[in-house]
């Protein structure tokens, strides 16, 4: 009896073994062809073709839907185990790495993950709470590729990549997402709760058809798993879905010995392989931001574009209610650039003109935007561009700044007289496109506690939080976002309008303190987060060099620009670093004589660049002085100088000079090339001339001094100078002068009691503390700075800053 039942239980044995052997086998011939091997045709080619498939599961077995954990002894044979995965299980050891056979085991499962998956068709998340990491250590390169994580060794780093991989189940199952594979490998698990392994096994539940699976090292029973238990010099392989290797569930019915652990170097040696494929695999290419077809899409409900490669495949970035604008924060040299004009290119190769415009403002010393104007060696430019301010002057910025407010201001008008409430509205029966103002280094609009810093700090107030409504929206872009003083009270209600936050490498503010995700980006990836940078909310994306040297960029901006409205001119581009030259002004080309002449002095800083002039009309006062010792202020002179003579052809032009001889023949020879009567003197002749001047019968002319400090005029002198400051105008009589010192200029025009005779004047190196005495306390904030001037007009009431002319000399 015993005997018998003996028998029949071997029996039973031996049956399930058969089963479990022919199902190997049938893995093991799928495994085999994906390896490149023959077909399994009689024992002894099933032996060769195992012993050479145990040799290459070690190192590529090629298809991760199999993992070859270890072999079994069958009679004569030993026969690989492979248990089934993607697509298919988890795999579950009862035991943790801290068992040296099961840290083994991992270290050859993980590389046939991802040799056996497509490249990039994986994230893997590690977690060893026991070793610190110390299982996943082979794998730098991989972590390094971004595809495995840094291994996860707390609780709360437990906790998150739960949450990481919930919403990965519920992106898929909900929003039908697609894309890589999420898979979980904890080598040893931290102290964890029952809720925490209560969440673990629900993700186990649904996690295989949601794209989620588990290599769990020290658990048992998770659902849909294969278990493999570790015995005293063997382990045990259970079944899991599907019934792998029995019919009853009762698992592999032979003692497995699982495989040791590839040799070390090799192991590195085939993760920086695998590294280099993944990596290759997550590139992406300026190319891949670009729609085949342009400009094919609507900005009625706002503005996408595909911004780089998330994890889950192409990042796309909107302008619309939920992320109105955008803050980007990264250390220099951080790819803040590439990253702004990756986005620009994309959001402008989508959009026509008619639907997007754009406003781009760069206050650094820098090139960053000059991609999209015109430039001596490539005519072209971006036709979406409206305004391009290159190492722009915060007066600059909040020109432009007043121009949206305006347009704001415009849209909202023409809205409520249509009666409709909404900006799609309103662009089924105007032609509004979407604005987007990108301001790169926009701390610096900021600077300061003075005029500009409160004018900028109100319109962007304004902007942030009613722009959305009318379709115009920010991009704001800096190396910090702490310490800006002006900000300083207005920051959450300016910067929570701001949702869309991109930490670029370096970035400390963009992100919430406790957010730490930007710590060890790489240049070309990024960290976005769509819920004001707040921790859990976080996206890694990776975006490509705009200048990748593919040509792609300006082949681009080519296309465009061939496709642009027939005679839509260039935008207006403000380059703060540029000179000025007179015979550029196309003002000045186009002056004729006139009555009451303007004397050119520059150009404003403004939307347009409008021509800086002085109206030198009949009124007591109207002439012009240009105080600082610069030098530019000879050119000043001479432009205004010559701007006057082509508007005042009869006039006489007397110039008196004790500065600047060349650049004073060189102005007399063009007034007197064009016909109009011209003298020279030297400045100790002005007393003689001062004479001649307060003839109240001599009309129609100009007095020219060039360093007129150096007079040194006595006070019969200076009551003359002030007679004809105050009765000349009316004759057509002016003087136009250089001073190099304001004490000089103060005392020849007779001290306080002269300040209104001279209303114009053009400042250029002296503080504004030194001017207050004289201009009052409007010239404060003045700051002498190369290549800008202070043009003030007490008539008018008004202080402009200006790019005053400069002569070819500076060139
Ligand atoms: N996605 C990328 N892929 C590869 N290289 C990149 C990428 N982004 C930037 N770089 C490299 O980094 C350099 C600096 O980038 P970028 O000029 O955009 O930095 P930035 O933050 O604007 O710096 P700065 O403020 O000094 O201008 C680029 O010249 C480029 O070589």
């Amino acid at each position: 009896m015993v005997t018998g039942r003996l028998r029949k239980v071997l029996d039973e044995a031996g049956a399930r073994h058969q089963r479990a052997v022919g199902r190997v086998q049938a893995a093991s011939a799928a495994l085999d062809q994906v390896a490149g091997g023959a077909v399994i045709a009689d024992p002894a080619a099933y032996e060769a073709a195992a012993g050479r498939m145990a040799a290459a599961a070690t190192r590529i077995p090629a298809d991760a839907r199999y993992l070859r954990i270890g072999e079994f002894a069958y009679g004569s044979r030993r026969t690989p185990v492979v248990v089934p995965f993607l697509g298919s299980a988890h795999l579950v050891t009862d035991v943790d790495t801290r068992d040296p056979r099961v840290a083994d085991l991992l270290k050859g499962v993980i590389p046939q993950l991802f040799t056996g998956a497509d490249p990039g068709s994986l994230r893997v998340r590690c977690v060893d709470a026991a070793g610190l990491g110390a299982a996943f250590a082979p794998f730098r390169p991989l972590v390094d590729a971004g595809v495995l994580s840094a291994p996860i060794t707390d609780q709360n780093g437990f906790r998150a990549l739960l949450d990481t991989a919930e919403a990965h189940v519920r992106s898929r199952l909900q929003d039908g997402a697609e894309g890589p594979t999420l898979v979980l490998v904890i080598a040893s698990a931290p102290p964890h709760s029952k809720a925490d392994a209560e969440r673990l096994d629900a993700l186990a539940r649904s996690g295989v058809a949601a794209g989620v699976q588990l290599i769990a090292c020290g658990f048992s029973g998770l659902a849909g798993a294969v278990q493999v238990s570790i015995r005293e010099g063997y382990a045990e392989v259970g079944d899991g879905p599907g019934a792998a290797y029995s019919a009853d569930g009762s698992g592999l019915a032979a003692r497995v010995t699982l495989d040791p652990a590839p040799d070390i170097d090799d192991l590195i040696a085939l993760a920086s392989q695998l590294a280099a494929r993944e990596r290759d695999a997550l590139r992406i290419g300026f190319a891949d931001l670009v729609p085949a077809e342009l400009w094919t899409e609507r900005a009625d409900e706002g503005l996408r574009a595909i911004v780089g490669r998330g994890e889950n495949g192409p990042a796309v970035l909107s302008f619309d209610d939920a992320t109105p604008h955008w803050l980007v924060g990264g250390r220099t040299g951080g790819g803040k650039t590439v990253f702004l004009l990756d986005v620009l290119y994309g959001l402008a190769a989508r959009y026509s003109p008619e639907e997007l415009a754009l406003y781009l403002l760069d206050f650094k010393e820098g090139v960053s935007f000059t991609e999209f104007t015109p430039s001596e060696l490539d005519p072209t430019w971006i036709p979406h561009a409206r305004a391009v301010g290159v190492e722009s002057d915060r007066e600059y910025g909040v020109a432009v700044l007043r121009e949206l407010a305006g347009e704001m201001t415009r849209r909202s008008v023409a809205m409520k007289r249509a009666g409709v409430t909404r900006y799609a509205q309103l662009r089924r029966l105007k032609q509004v496109p979407r604005v987007v103002l990108v301001v790169d280094e926009f701390h610096v609009l900021f600077q300061g506690n003075d005029k500009v810093a409160r004018e900028a700090v109100a319109l962007l107030e304004d902007l942030a939080r009613k722009g959305r409504s009318y379709g115009i929206h920010m991009v704001l872009a800096s190396q910090t976002v702490s310490g800006i003083e002006a900000l300083y009270t207005k920051k959450d209600s300016i910067f929570g309008q701001f949702p869309m936050r991109v930490a670029l490498p370096g970035a400390n503010s963009v992100l919430d303190v406790l957010n730490t995700a930007a710590a060890g980006l790489r240049v070309g990836e990024a960290i976005v987060n769509t819920a004001g940078g707040i921790r859990d909310h976080n996206g890694l994306i990776r975006f490509p060099n705009a200048h990748d040297g593919s040509g792609t960029l300006d082949e681009l901006r080519h296309r465009m620009w061939e496709r642009r409205a027939q005679g839509s001119p260039p935008p207006p581009v403000f380059a703060g670093y540029a000179e000025q030259r007179l015979a550029d002004d196309p003002t000045f080309a186009s002056l004729t004589e006139t009555t009451v002449p303007r004397a050119l002095v520059g150009r404003t800083v403004d939307l347009t660049s409008s021509t800086a002039a002085v109206s030198l009309d009949s009124g007591p006062g109207r002439h012009l002085a240009i105080l600082g010792a610069d030098p530019r202020g000879a050119d000043i002179l001479a432009a205004a100088a010559q701007s006057l003579a082509r508007q005042s052809p009869r006039a006489r032009f007397l110039f008196a000079a004790a500065t600047s001889p060349e650049l004073v023949e060189e102005t007399i020879l063009d007034i007197a090339g064009r016909g109009v009567t011209v003298a020279r003197h030297r400045i100790g002749d002005l007393p003689a001339l001062l004479d001649e001047l307060s003839d109240e019968d001599v009309t129609d002319t100009y007095l020219i001094g060039f360093g007129l400090d150096a007079a040194t005029l006595d006070r019969a002198q200076t009551q003359k100078l002030s007679a004809i400051l105050r009765r000349g105008p009316a004759r057509r009589v002016h003087v136009l002068g250089w001073w190099r010192t304001l004490r000089r200029f103060a005392d020849d025009i007779g001290g306080s009691s002269g300040r209104e005779d001279v209303a114009c004047a053009v400042v250029l190196n002296i503080p504004g503390n030194e001017l207050t005495s004289h201009f009052g306390q409007s010239v404060a904030d003045w700051q002498p700075r190369p290549n800008r001037a202070l043009l003030i007009d007490r008539h008018a009431d008004t202080r402009t800053l200006i790019l005053p002319y400069s002569g070819e000399d500076d060139l």
